[in-house]
């Protein structure tokens, strides 16, 4: 969507380490747990042992860049933002099929193999495989098992 549609992007809050090739400021705001709690929030998760969250602030700098902005959350995120900003909101799910795909890809990003496994034993991990009965009524569900697949359901829906 960043790349082809020249959406905005919303950079969100983490206390969880930078990845090896992951910037503070464009992947995320890199924090500590101090730096975390002075933030002013929309809303914040903890996942998979770390602290996440996003600001409204964020939401509209990402809107000043561009008419569509694009923000990655978790599946409890998705839900605030749609009982929060309502019709300016579309949630799209996205999901693949098979879990043993799903964490290749992420050992392929350079995802540290101690954080994959805990991440995959989390609750929010759990939670998050499938579709959860809140977002069910509104959510699209985008299938990224195939990248092209993906991408033609994506072309679609913009
Ligand atoms: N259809 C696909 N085929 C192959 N690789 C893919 C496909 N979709 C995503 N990937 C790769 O899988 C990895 C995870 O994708 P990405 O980082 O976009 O997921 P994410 O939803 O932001 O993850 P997170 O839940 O950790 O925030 C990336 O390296 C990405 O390039
Ligand atoms: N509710 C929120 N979820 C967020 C936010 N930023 C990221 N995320 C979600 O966290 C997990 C883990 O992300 P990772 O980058 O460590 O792999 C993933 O589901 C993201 O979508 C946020 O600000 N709020």
């Amino acid at each position: 969507m960043i790349e082809k549609y020249h959406a905005g992007k919303v950079i969100t809050h983490t206390t969880r380490k930078p990845r090896c090739n992951e910037q503070d400021g464009i992947d995320y705001y890199f924090e500590t747990p101090e730096s975390f709690q002075k933030l002013h929030l929309l809303e914040q998760v903890e996942y998979s042992h770390a602290h996440y969250g996003s600001s409204l602030e964020g939401v509209n700098e990402a809107w000043q860049k561009a008419p569509i902005a694009t923000i990655v959350l978790d599946t409890l995120g998705a839900a605030t933002y749609k009982k929060q900003l309502g019709d300016c909101v579309d949630v799209w799910f996205v999901q693949v099929n098979d879990p043993i795909i799903l964490k290749q890809r992420m050992i392929d990003r350079g995802d540290d193999i101690t954080k994959v496994e805990q991440r995959i034993a989390s609750n929010e991990y759990k939670r998050d495989i499938q579709i959860p009965d809140e977002l069910k009524d509104f959510a699209i569900i985008i299938e990224n098992n195939d990248w092209q697949q993906a991408q033609a359901q994506v072309d679609k829906l913009m």
